[in-house]
């Protein structure tokens, strides 16, 4: 990024903080970044690290470029209605990583006619490996635009939607994702030391499986079924683990759960949109 905007968080909880680490580490200058929290204390850390930081909403709408929105979905409004005529006359662009919260809501909470992009991340834009979902309103330009895009871009993985209500399938997929992979995790290595591992094994050797898996599958130029059955032998090991997981219909649950996401997102978008 040539030209880094002042960028502010409002609220520097799990997912902001995410977002601040990958920035920091492919270079952003901190600097350059203002993170505002009602309690300071919370983001002395922060400071620490070199970025400015305040509990005063307004003046980082005031004063930025891009300010990323991210507050719970519940507290949003309250969080954005104080804001509108600072935004109203400083006109900044508004990055919000609110599960199921519209850029229309938003918009309309700042007064209309602002910029919004409504983003969906996931935290391992800590570790530069993020996935972002990304949705522009029709007030967005196309240098905002470009500024949405190497903002979220410095954190890994970009792709830009054009039907705003696809950003739901994309939170049960990749901003919900990496809980699940976790819980897999979880499970894998608890497996692992019913069978006699110690933890630490069972916990390095899940890890290591699980980043080999992922990083095979993206450079591979076979899709993961595929990949599946190279490792499946026929009366082999993996196929008896395959089939308990088909016994208990794991497609089916993954399929649930993803449903349950993403049902999810639409009611928050209509019990906290209004
Ligand atoms: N955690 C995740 O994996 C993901 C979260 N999101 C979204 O990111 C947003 C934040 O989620 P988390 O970071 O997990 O929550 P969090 O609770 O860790 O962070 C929210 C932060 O906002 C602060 N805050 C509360 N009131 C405020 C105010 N009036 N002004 C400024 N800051 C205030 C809180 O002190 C807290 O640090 C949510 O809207 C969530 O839907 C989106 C994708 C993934
Ligand atoms: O659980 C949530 O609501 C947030 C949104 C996507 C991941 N975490």
């Amino acid at each position: 990024m040539k030209n880094y905007p002042t960028l502010a968080f409002i609220g520097a909880g799990n997912m902001a903080r995410a977002i601040i680490g990958g920035l920091i580490k492919q270079g952003y200058p901190a600097n350059k970044i203002w993170a505002s929290e009602p309690d300071l204390s919370r983001i002395q850390d922060l400071q620490t690290q070199g970025l400015n930081v305040t509990d005063s909403n307004i003046d980082v709408v005031s004063n930025a470029d891009v300010v990323v929105l991210a507050v719970k979905p519940q507290i949003l409004k309250a969080v954005l209605l104080p804001l509108s005529e600072a935004a109203q006359q400083s006109k900044p662009l508004f990055i919000s990583v609110a599960a199921g919260i519209t850029s229309s809501s938003i918009n309309r909470w700042l007064g209309g006619n602002q910029s919004v992009v409504r983003c969906m991340p996931n935290t391992p834009a800590l570790v530069g490996l993020g996935a972002s979902g990304l949705f522009a309103n029709s007030d967005v330009s196309d240098e905002q635009r470009n500024q949405a895009e190497a903002v979220m871009s410095a954190t890994g993985l970009t792709l830009w939607v054009e039907d705003e209500q696809q950003l739901h399938a994309i939170t049960a997929v990749s901003g919900s994702g990496p809980a699940y992979y976790f819980l897999f995790m979880e499970a894998m290595i608890s497996a692992g030391v019913q069978q006699g591992l110690t933890l630490d094994a069972a916990t390095q050797l899940t890890l290591q499986t699980a980043k080999g898996a992922a990083e095979m599958a993206l450079q591979s130029d076979v899709d993961p079924a595929e990949l599946r059955r190279r490792v499946t032998s026929p009366n082999g090991t993996t196929e008896q683990a395959i089939l308990a997981f088909q016994r208990h219909d794991l497609e089916g649950i993954v399929a649930d759960a993803m449903g349950a996401c993403a049902t999810r997102s639409i009611a928050m978008a209509e019990e906290l949109g209004k």
